[in-house]
């Protein structure tokens, strides 16, 4: 895994601490990058916890009350308490009331103050704390509902732990607009002493849809929400909706994961089923930047089962994508503010046409701010990307994005010395060997070569040949991490060639 993200909405603000601990404990020992994503928990309207129950079993025709009364515990029976408390005035009767977009369904028949009768329609099982949305004449409702803060009292709550827990992401739910993400960015600025924290923009909701690109221009990368999203639009909207935003993410260079029910049988099963596999490849595809578990890791039977699945299926998709060259090159358009961005762009541009014409085995980018190695993975080239940056924090944070398998490393002014003990460090974990043909890019040459504009280079890996050299060493960033109960992301792309060693 790459990011371990920490679901607001579940487990008290202790147990987070502790995940992040454990997180940050394994970084320290075993020299992982793996980043910490915080996940508000939003608005959203939900049930409450059942009474301490695991679960709820409805049946057909059932009438169950939804009360936005509060209870002590044991709930009276086919009763369910709802988080908000204009759920009774925003329904009516005929309106449909789905748990965890469809997992249940009932019909709304009465309404008596703070309590509304619903009959179930489709029996199924409903769990502490599922979502609830409804629907009517085919359309999600957006009554009093849909002015509900993006960011509640206990999210900032959550958010100040965030910042001073020092997580690298945190990602906003149901956004409907750039001004919550610019709030929070700024917030953020005022609180965090110069350690930059990520903002994600949750795509899982109408109002992200209808301001996707200004939302996601404003972020710092995006999620494409589907559990949520699926509840808010018709299923069948969800793959097209995810591809225009995996590909606009790519456009504006922002990272952006695919989220949600990739694996999802997997939560009672050792394997997935054909089709959760063929999910996982069109992510893989489209060029995502990651991938991300949530019950699968969180709550299922073989959360190390399910991360192996993603990874193994991850890199078999890209190896045979990248032998066969089966993908469509985009076009990309500029992103660029500023002249200076402007040749950066393009020396990645080129850089990394050049690494495919000439089959180099990797691309090396040497970047404090980040910037170069976005700019680099977005042109998605066929060999695996080593950044080198001197600062920890910027590693793990571009442990998000596609191809790149970052490093810390305490620059010198000597170019030539960065690239040895590159070289080296690459070497030793069995990542390149000589002979090996490299490009080198940076942002900081520029400074340290005193304005020449060397900023590409091609090498050669130093030291005698050997084709066993680097025989058969599993990387151990690929060994699944325990991590109990909270969701797990993984990078696409870094691994491609790599994997011909195994
Ligand atoms: N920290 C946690 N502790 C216990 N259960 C959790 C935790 N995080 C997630 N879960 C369980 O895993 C399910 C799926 O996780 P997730 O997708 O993160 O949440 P949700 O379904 O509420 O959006 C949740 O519905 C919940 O039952
Ligand atoms: C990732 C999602 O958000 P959460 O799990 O927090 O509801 C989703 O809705 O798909
Ligand atoms: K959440
Ligand atoms: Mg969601």
């Amino acid at each position: 895994m790459n990011v371990a993200r920490l679901n607001m909405c579940h487990g008290d603000r202790e147990w987070h601490q502790k995940v992040i601990s454990s997180v940050r404990r394994l970084n320290e020992e075993k020299g992982y990058a793996v980043a910490v994503m915080m996940d508000t928990e939003g608005s959203e309207i939900h049930m409450g916890d059942l009474g301490g129950a695991p679960a709820a079993k409805a049946e057909d025709g059932e009438i169950w009350t939804f009360s936005v009364r509060s209870f002590e515990a044991p709930l009276p029976e086919l009763t369910v308490h709802v988080n908000y408390e204009g759920f009774a005035e925003d329904v009516r009767v005929g309106d449909d009331l789905l748990v965890d977009g469809g997992m249940a369904r009932f019909e709304v028949v009465e309404k008596l103050g703070p309590d509304v009768k619903c009959r179930c329609t489709d029996p199924g099982l409903l769990l502490p704390r599922a979502n609830l949305t409804f629907w009517r004449d085919g359309s999600v409702v957006r009554a009093k509902n849909a002015m509900l803060p993006t960011i509640t009292s206990k999210d900032w709550l959550d958010i100040d732990f965030g910042i001073a827990e020092g997580v690298d992401f945190i990602a906003v739910s149901f956004v409907k607009s750039a001004e919550v993400i610019n709030h929070l960015k700024s917030y953020i600025a005022a609180r965090s002493r110069g350690n930059d924290i990520a903002v994600i923009a949750k795509i899982e909701s109408i109002d992200s849809l209808t301001n996707l690109e200004e939302i996601i221009r404003a972020s710092d990368g995006a999620m494409v929400a589907r559990g949520d999203l699926g509840a808010q639009i018709p299923l069948e909207q969800v793959p097209s909706i995810q591809q225009k935003i995996v590909k606009l993410c790519r456009q504006l260079n922002k990272p952006v994961v695919v989220a949600s029910q990739l694996l999802e049988s997997m939560i009672e099963y050792p394997i997935p089923t054909r089709a959760e596999v063929a999910d996982v490849s069109e992510a893989v595809h489209q060029c995502a930047d990651a991938l991300m578990l949530s019950g699968e890791s969180a709550m299922g039977r073989y959360p190390d089962k399910a991360l192996s699945v993603l990874s193994s299926v991850s890199l078999r998709i890209e190896r045979w994508w990248r032998e066969e060259k089966h993908h469509e090159p985009l076009e990309l358009e500029d992103v660029s503010s500023s002249f200076a961005d402007k040749i950066s762009e393009e020396i990645c541009i080129s850089a990394a046409k050049m690494a495919n014409k000439l089959e180099v085995d990797a691309v090396f980018v040497y970047t404090k701010g980040g910037h170069m190695a976005s700019l680099l993975s977005r042109c998605r080239p066929d060999c695996p990307i080593f950044a080198f940056t001197n600062s920890t924090s910027m590693r793990r944070r571009l442990n998000l994005q596609w191809g790149l398998i970052p490093f810390r490393l305490t620059f010198s002014d000597d170019m030539e010395s960065n690239l040895n003990r590159t070289f080296s460090l690459l070497k030793a974990r069995g990542m390149i060997k000589p002979g090996d043909l490299v490009i080198a890019l940076s942002d900081m040459l520029q400074s340290i070569q005193d304005g020449q504009r060397l900023t590409v280079s091609v090498r050669r890996c130093p030291g005698p040949r050997s084709i066993n050299a680097c025989a058969s060493r599993p990387r151990c960033r690929l060994r699944p991490q325990p991590c109990s109960a909270s969701s797990t992301a993984i990078r696409c792309g870094a691994l491609g060639s790599a994997t011909r060693w195994w």
